[in-house]
């Protein structure tokens, strides 16, 4: 049914940004041209093999990570619909080694744009859910061009976030600083409609994500939260969880925005000690500062996601992000994993730590 009074993306921002102070217009025609790339995408995901974007070129992007077929057309996709408008400066892609140099018929906006164009690829070949992520930074070098060192900025300066879900439906849910709307793609009509007003995440839950192919690669205090979520309604926390994987971050987030939960990609002990799975820019920063703006926290174990100065374009960063009493929880594990131990004595009866 076509209600007469919905909202639509363009209208939303124009009306959320009106009252703040300086131009909003660049930041509104970003994410239009953000939204643009978006549609471009989920049409490209719904045509699937008809339009032969599965499987693999036989690339690789920086982090050695394959690059699907589909990585490659969403980064072009994000490209296309954002360098000729005038509304952003520079772009960074988990795709692209370097940043992106502008060509710029149409002048320069004061916004910088990082985003994984296509987040979940191995999902892509089995048709399930995917989405992308971006994160908006200003960018103060005036006319001169941007520079990597530009986009290095901790996640509190980002200006907006967000991400879309490329799922049953296709939506684009983001942050402009004062809360988190999540809008449904209309297929008829071709616009993105405020369906999800004020989304929040729930501080109390029974669900969590994490890959437990890893575990062996945990630290210890990841060892002693999971031990107490899966003792259930016998241990320590006193009731019983579930798990979801979609591997897909947007996916798990998106869950966690609607219903509350846990997803945990912790820093691990694999050869190199990787510093975590996800990247800090273009991943781990949309994501903290959703989940700030819905009432939820994002941490690293030890400090905030938000406060993390990149050092590089592609960093990696641990990311534990959702329901406050459980983020909370996790953190005190990493704080005083002894006291914690303490407290609750079934962890030396039972060997819980030990695995
Ligand atoms: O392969 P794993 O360990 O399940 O990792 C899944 C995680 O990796 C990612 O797919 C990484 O993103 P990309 O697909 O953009 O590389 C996350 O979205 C997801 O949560
Ligand atoms: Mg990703
Ligand atoms: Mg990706």
């Amino acid at each position: 049914m076509l209600a007469t009074d919905r909202t639509t993306l363009a209208q939303f921002l124009v009306e959320e940004t009106q009252s703040r102070p300086g131009d909003p217009s660049t930041l509104v025609g970003l994410l239009l041209d953000v939204a643009q790339a978006c549609k471009i995408i989920a049409k490209l995901i719904a045509m699937g093999q008809l339009a032969g974007v599965h499987g693999y070129n036989g690339e690789t992007n920086v982090q050695g990570e394959t690059q699907a077929r589909l990585d490659l057309l969403s980064n072009q996709a994000f490209i296309r619909a954002t360098e000729r408008t005038g509304h952003v400066a520079g772009l960074a892609s988990e795709e692209m080694e370097e940043i992106y140099n502008l060509t710029r018929p149409h002048g320069r906006g004061n916004l910088l744009l990082t985003f994984d164009p296509l987040d979940g690829s191995s999902n892509i070949d089995t048709n399930g859910t995917v989405g992308s992520i971006f994160s908006i930074l200003p960018f103060e070098g005036g006319e001169r061009e941007p520079e990597t060192q530009d986009f290095l900025r901790p996640g509190r300066d980002q200006v907006a976030a967000g991400y879309a879900l490329y799922g049953p439906s296709t939506m684009f849910v983001l942050t402009i600083g004062a809360g988190v709307h999540g809008f449904t793609l209309d297929p008829l009509l071709g616009d993105f409609v405020l369906t999800h007003p004020g989304m929040t995440v729930a501080p109390a839950t029974a669900e969590f994500a994490i890959n437990a192919s890893n575990r062996r690669f945990w630290e210890p205090p990841i060892h002693l939260y999971v031990n107490e979520l899966l003792a259930g309604a016998t241990g320590v926390r006193g009731k019983d969880y579930n798990m979801r994987w979609i591997a897909a971050l947007v996916a798990d987030c998106h869950r966690i925005l609607l219903r509350g939960g846990i997803y945990l990609y912790p820093r691990d002990t694999k050869p190199p000690v990787k510093a975590g799975r996800l990247r800090l820019l273009y991943e781990g920063a949309p994501i903290a500062m959703l989940m700030q703006q819905a009432g939820g926290r994002c941490i690293t174990g030890l400090d905030e996601v938000l406060d993390i100065q990149p050092t590089a374009l592609h960093q990696r960063v641990p990311l534990i992000f959702g329901s406050s009493d459980e983020v909370d929880r996790v953190e005190a594990l990493h704080r005083h994993p002894d006291t914690v131990e303490s407290i609750t004595p079934l962890f030396g009866q039972r060997g819980l730590f030990r695995d």
